[in-house]
């Protein structure tokens, strides 16, 4: 009897050999899917021997131990992130100082953006004597972590290098911040996003990555259907990917609105959206998803890189992209905006274009906030909303009570000299006593006659000295609108038709670089920041 279950032992022990030195070719072929597959039988068979009487604990924990880290390396090449360190977790429990699983660990919190519990596992790595042969790209790996915590925790970003190096290879790993913001009920719709101190023009509101984007080549100016269709088909995918991996990102996606009842959904704290806050992180297994609720929530919720309240950072600006970034979600709009975005790669940082109280409400310009009012509504239908704010009330009933303004609109569209619509206007807005922010109002819904007046010498040769400087306008413009990239490109060429250009006479300057702040938000210093006015002027 003896024999045969000693006999038995001996194949079963085999087999576990076996099926380890399989996996691990597998592992070592980089057949990331098969490996996992061959690990997890290793795993469960494993696991089953350790709770046998004649099984050797010890040999068998440090198989199973590195049988996990490998299969989160593993599971992390495919990006499976959560089940990944999961399986870190565990291998820990089995061994807390596993050098391997640590670095492991390390790398994964690190692709998630959490960098103190990432740095957390460097540094017990570090203590590790395996850590000396690797102490090159350990150190790289803590100083990483190190330097991105610092960022997370004060938005200091510099993206300077890389611009004035003409945005080489891949977009720079950015870390995710979160500034002196909150979740609430918002007069506009729904929930908002609030300021809960001051924040100056320029500075960051928050860097946040991707869900998911999709990205496509654009041949000419516009996309063709077809190619939009598979976009957002693949975008659609890539999403439910996520989604399945991560009960997490569920539950946030799950928050967002679907246009509908807004005012009855629940204000979740803005601590949730840290990559570190806890949170049902793992399983890779079926998750749940609600087809019908997703779609009306991408449709919503959407970002693309080419929305006029967007810059975007890369070499070539040929291609095109569509994503879902989950804070920004929850972004009002407005025609009076006082933030914009800036794209670098998968990330979409977020900063304030106009100063910003504590208690504001940051909202961004869904749609042109430099087009008439009639265009404004036409264009908000497509997202469903009606705007209430003060601008579009203004402007409502100055169209609906005076002829004049009619006049204007009527003169634009039979391409009427530009300059004498600009004087009319301006004529106008003194007789009805228009005056502070509602000038401001109709000079960014009349932005088209304004640029193309500034820009045509023969107009500014016979209405130059009865129409406003464009000095004027572009203050009382971007106080009620913010930075705008079209008004600074003006003012740029403006700047060097004057024979300024970005050696421009000081105080001129001085207001080239706040606008530039206001468009671009402080992510470069004033070296990088000429290289950028220069690529908005070449627009
Ligand atoms: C990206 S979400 C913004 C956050 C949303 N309020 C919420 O509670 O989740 C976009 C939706 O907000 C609403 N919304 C945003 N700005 C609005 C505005 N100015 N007027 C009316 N509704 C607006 C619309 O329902 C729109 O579909």
């Amino acid at each position: 009897m003896a024999t045969t279950t000693t006999t038995e032992e001996e194949e079963q022990e085999e087999y576990l050999q076996q099926l380890r030195s399989k996996a691990t070719e597998l592992f070592i072929r980089e057949e990331w899917n098969d490996s996992i597959q061959t690990y997890s039988q290793f795993i469960t068979l494993c696991t089953h021997h350790l709770s046998l009487p004649h099984s050797d604990p010890q040999k068998l924990r440090k198989s199973l131990c590195i049988a996990l880290c490998n299969r989160a390396e593993a599971k992390s090449r495919l990006r499976d992130f959560n089940s990944a360190l999961q399986d870190c977790d565990h291998a820990l429990q089995v061994d807390a100082t596993h050098f391997k699983t640590l670095v492991c660990k390390g790398k994964i919190l690190l692709s998630l953006n959490r960098y103190s519990m990432a740095l957390h596992c460097f540094k017990i790595a570090l203590l590790d004597p395996q850590a000396s042969g690797n102490s090159e790209f350990l150190v790289g790996y803590f100083e990483k972590c190190k330097k991105f915590e610092f960022l997370s925790r004060t938005g200091n970003l510099d993206l300077s290098d890389w611009v004035l190096n003409g945005f080489p290879g891949k977009a720079p790993e950015l870390a995710e911040y979160i500034g002196a913001i909150e979740i609430r009920k918002s007069e506009i719709s729904g929930r908002g996003v609030f300021a809960t101190k001051n924040i100056d023009a320029g500075s960051l509101i928050l860097v946040t990555k991707a869900i998911a984007i999709e990205r496509s080549i654009l041949v000419g100016k516009d996309l063709s259907e077809d190619t939009q269709l598979v976009m957002w088909k693949n975008f659609i995918d890539k999403v439910v990917d996520f989604v399945r991996k991560c009960h997490k990102t569920r539950d946030l996606i799950g928050k967002l609105s679907i246009g509908e009842n807004e005012d009855e959904l629940d204000v979740p704290d803005v601590e949730l959206f840290r990559p570190e806050s806890i949170g049902e992180m793992h399983s890779s297994d079926d998750i749940d998803v609600d087809m019908v609720k997703l779609l009306a929530i991408l449709d919503v919720n959407s970002l693309t890189e080419d929305a006029v309240s967007a810059n975007v950072l890369r070499k070539n600006n040929d291609c095109y992209g569509v994503g879902l970034w989950l804070l920004p979600s929850f972004i009002n709009h407005s025609c009076c905006p006082n933030a914009r975005r800036l794209h670098v790669g998968d990330y979409l940082i977020v900063h304030a274009s106009r100063d910003l109280k504590a208690g504001e409400e940051i909202t961004l310009a869904y749609l042109d906030p430099l087009i008439p009012l009639n265009k404004r509504k036409e264009m908000s239908m497509t997202w469903g909303i009606h705007c209430k704010c003060k601008r579009c009330k203004f402007e409502g009933e100055i169209l609906f009570s005076k002829q004049e303004m009619k006049e204007i609109e009527i003169g634009i569209e039979r391409g009427m000299d530009v300059g004498g619509l600009v004087y009319k206007l301006e004529e106008q807005m003194k007789r009805w006593k228009v005056r502070g922010k509602e000038k401001g109002y109709l000079r960014a819904s009349f932005w088209s006659l304004y640029s193309e007046a500034y820009g045509s010498e023969r107009c500014m040769k016979r209405w130059g000295r009865r129409i406003p400087a464009l000095d004027a306008v572009v203050d009382s413009i971007t106080d009620v609108v913010g930075g705008d990239h079209r008004v600074l490109k003006i003012l740029m060429e403006e700047l060097k038709k004057k024979g300024g250009g970005s050696g421009g006479g000081n105080l001129e300057m001085e207001k080239v670089f706040k606008l530039a702040r206001e468009v671009y938000g402080k992510v470069v210093k004033k070296q990088a920041m000429r290289t950028l006015l220069e690529l908005c002027i070449a627009d």
